[in-house]
């Protein structure tokens, strides 16, 4: 499906990400770890042109989407939708119209700039709202949100997009753990169901190890890691961290640490609701 092929990128005299190829031959949903730096966000954002390649191919079936322009170049960025750590709403907008931005880059530039939505749009963005579970809170502003609630309206409108495959960068990052779990379980239950491709960079390991079916680690600009969950040992985890004997996976973890939690408990905090479930 999706081909990176020697794809770097340099800022001056520091290579973000360097001579970077693996391919995604089919859905999965993949987590992209490293420490801070490591050039997850890069790699993210060159796959959507936010940030331009300095050499390289992206290839989605067959097409180099790094030689896009103009409409198809907008085009391939409705395909593949972005979810921020910041979320990226509008603040004072109401929720549902945030949502239905989605769908702007579909319609003409006319209709664009006077936010000009159909019947349509408002069903499919009340959809999805419904389906990310905050559909009562519609006609509220963005701003009157909790964190986790804005990020659900964030997926919300990337599904308004009707992408190929989602984006998602540090989707968590600012979130307190139980809306971790929500937003985490919001996007792999939108790899199950729609059999998109998930990407998402992660900062913590049991994320990762739980939400994953592929995970890629980076260090500085390069993978050093690409395989399953499970594979991923504790000396790999050091190697993709950069760090001494002294690691601990525990340092990774998304749950809070109250000083009371083990080792154990702490790196399993949070499993999805599907496996929780079954
Ligand atoms: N716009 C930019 N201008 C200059 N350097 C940049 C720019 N964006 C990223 N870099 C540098 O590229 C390297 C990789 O950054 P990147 O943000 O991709 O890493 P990351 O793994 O996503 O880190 P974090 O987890 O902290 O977000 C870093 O050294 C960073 O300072």
């Amino acid at each position: 499906m999706i081909q990176f092929q020697d794809v770097t990128k340099t800022f001056g005299v520091r290579t973000a990400v360097d001579k970077v190829t693996f391919s995604i031959d089919h859905p999965q949903m993949i987590g992209v770890i490293g420490r801070s730096g490591a050039g997850k966000s890069t790699l993210l954002r060159m796959i959507n042109r936010l940030t331009p390649a300095t050499s390289g191919q992206i290839l989605f079936k067959g097409e180099n989407i790094l030689s896009l322009k103009g409409a198809t170049m907008r085009r391939w960025q409705r395909d593949c939708a972005m979810v921020f750590q910041q979320f990226n709403l509008v603040p004072r907008l109401d929720v549902v119209t945030n949502v239905m931005l989605g769908r702007l880059n579909g319609h003409g530039t006319l209709k664009s700039l006077f936010n000009i939505f159909s019947k349509d749009d408002v069903n499919s963005a009340l959809a999805a709202l419904d389906r990310l579970g905050i559909a009562q809170e519609a006609t509220k502003r963005a701003e009157e949100l909790s964190g986790g609630q804005q990020q659900r309206v964030a997926i919300a409108r990337a599904l308004m997009q009707d992408p190929h495959m989602v984006l998602a960068d540090e989707p968590i990052a600012s979130l307190d753990p139980m809306n971790a779990k929500i937003v985490m379980d919001a996007l792999r239950e939108i790899h199950e169901r729609d059999n998109k491709i998930v990407l998402c960079n992660l900062h913590t390991l049991d994320t990762a190890r739980a939400y994953c079916d592929r995970v890629i680690g980076m260090r500085d600009g390069k993978i050093v890691f690409d395989g399953a969950p499970d594979a991923l040992s504790t000396d790999v985890a050091r190697e993709i961290y950069g760090a001494d004997e002294s690691f601990n996976e525990a340092a990774t973890s998304t749950a809070i640490d109250n000083g009371q939690s083990s080792t154990q408990n702490s790196a399993g905090a949070m499993t999805p609701a599907a496996a929780a479930a079954g």
